[in-house]
């Protein structure tokens, strides 16, 4: 089904998952056929402030359970809590390393390795710290009827990118994943130079 002109609704069906119960919808752009995928719980209309999950791709943590990032254990946390509510959202973004792709992540980590931080190590590769944007996942929220949503980020660039995309974030919920000595560094750049909301993040004194 052609939902908007950049972009393609595949077929609806049933997933049940360790997490709950849901539906997955796969999209994919028309452009440059990159498939997104959306998973669903419930029934919306477009009064609805829909409980959602913005998730970009993260092969190393959502896989294989990296420690060096929050990523794998946000996307479970995501999915219990739409399960809780009972409705929800979760759309999946082919937006790997930020934006920038698996192998410059990769050549990115190798410079953390090295001692630069994760912003200036996207910095001396030649990108932004964040190459994202939220225009597909706006469609995407099109597409199910949603404009208004409830959203699961620590990240305040989210909040605004999906407002600049025409969706009204009407209150972020947290979520805050515990540290661990792999991530900790990881997780006070993103605090410190990125303005995440990591309330429960201890650094080393
Ligand atoms: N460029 C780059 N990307 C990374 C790095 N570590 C994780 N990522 C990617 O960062 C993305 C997740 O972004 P984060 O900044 O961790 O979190 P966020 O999505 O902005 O914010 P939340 O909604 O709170 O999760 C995923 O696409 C990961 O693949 C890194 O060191 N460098
Ligand atoms: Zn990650």
């Amino acid at each position: 089904m052609k939902v908007d002109k950049n972009i393609e609704q595949g077929e609806r069906v049933s997933l049940p998952t360790k997490y709950g119960h849901f539906e997955i919808i796969p999209f994919q752009e028309n452009e440059n056929k990159l498939e997104h995928i959306a998973l669903v719980k419930g029934e919306f209309s477009s009064e609805d402030v829909v409980l959602t999950r913005i998730h970009s791709a993260c092969a190393t943590g959502d896989l294989f359970g990296s420690l060096r990032c929050d990523c794998g254990e946000q996307l479970i946390k995501a999915m219990e809590l739409i399960e809780q509510e009972g409705k929800g959202l979760l759309v999946y973004l082919q937006q790997e390393g930020r934006g920038i792709g698996l192998m410059n992540k990769i050549k990115a980590y190798k410079l953390q390795e090295e001692g630069y931080d994760t912003v200036d190590a996207n910095l001396h590769l030649g990108f932004r710290a964040d190459e994202r944007n939220y225009n597909i996942a706006s469609q995407i929220l099109d597409a199910l009827h949603i404009r208004k949503v409830r959203l699961m980020t620590n990240n305040p660039d989210k909040i605004l990118g999906m407002e600049l995309a025409g969706i009204e974030v009407k209150k972020r919920i947290p979520l805050e994943i515990r540290q661990n000595k792999f991530n900790v560094d990881y997780l006070t750049t993103k605090q410190e130079r990125m303005n995440h909301f990591l309330h429960h993040l201890k650094t080393a004194e």
